[in-house]
């Protein structure tokens, strides 16, 4: 196993590095296309906005090598905005193509009283107990959110996880060997990695 985090010149890299080495597994820093080069497991963590995302990832020509990744249902875990660049636009971003591997577009909460960003702990059942993507969860767990927007796939079949503030949003979607989050699993304590650590060692079954 090889695993590498994508290093786009922002985003958590240090918590997410933290956390993959608190399981015990090495990682590799990829920049460019070539640092993916026997990788076996990609993790794309992401903070900021979804234009500045794109912008960066294409500046060192990563988006069509993840683009490629994805597609081909090779290990991925996106967390948050590398959750959100699978879809097709942002409303962040007007005008910005994100990697459209999935069908939906990025939308932000309504405006009706509630904070934004939604920020802090809140809980994400999974749709399918049974997945052994989510073993050891339990039917309720809890994961750290810091987000205004999120996707909403027109595939509702990936939709993995839900959580619910003032509306119901897809919080996880899996789809083969792609997972990702809308919650930070490097923020989110022993739930955070237990779901990274399954990622990484059991890794995530073929079929979706
Ligand atoms: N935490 C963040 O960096 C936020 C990502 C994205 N701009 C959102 O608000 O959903």
């Amino acid at each position: 196993m090889r695993v590498g985090i994508i290093d786009y010149g922002a985003g958590n890299l240090r918590s997410v590095a933290n956390a993959v080495s608190a399981l015990g597994v090495e990682y590799f820093l990829v920049s460019s296309a070539d640092q993916m080069e026997g990788i076996t497991h990609l993790i794309l963590p992401g903070v900021g906005a979804f234009g500045d995302c794109m912008a960066e990832l294409e500046k060192r020509g990563l988006t069509g090598p993840i683009r490629d990744w994805v597609a081909s249902n090779r290990p991925y875990f996106g967390i948050c905005l590398g959750y959100q660049i699978l879809f097709e636009e942002s409303v962040e971003a007007p005008g910005v193509s994100g990697l459209g591997v999935f069908r939906g577009k990025v939308q932000r909460f309504t405006e009706d009283g509630r904070k934004i960003p939604h920020m802090g702990w809140n809980s994400a059942p999974p749709v399918n107990l049974a997945d052994p993507m989510w073993e050891g969860l339990g039917d309720e767990p809890f994961f750290y959110f810091v987000h205004s927007y999120f996707p909403v796939p027109e595939n509702e079949n990936i939709i993995a996880m839900t959580t619910e503030y003032g509306e119901t949003f897809a919080s996880a979607i899996r789809s083969g060997a792609v997972v990702a989050t809308q919650f930070h699993p490097e923020k989110s304590q022993q739930a955070g990695l237990k779901l990274l650590g399954t990622f990484l060692e059991v890794g995530v079954p073929m079929e979706s």
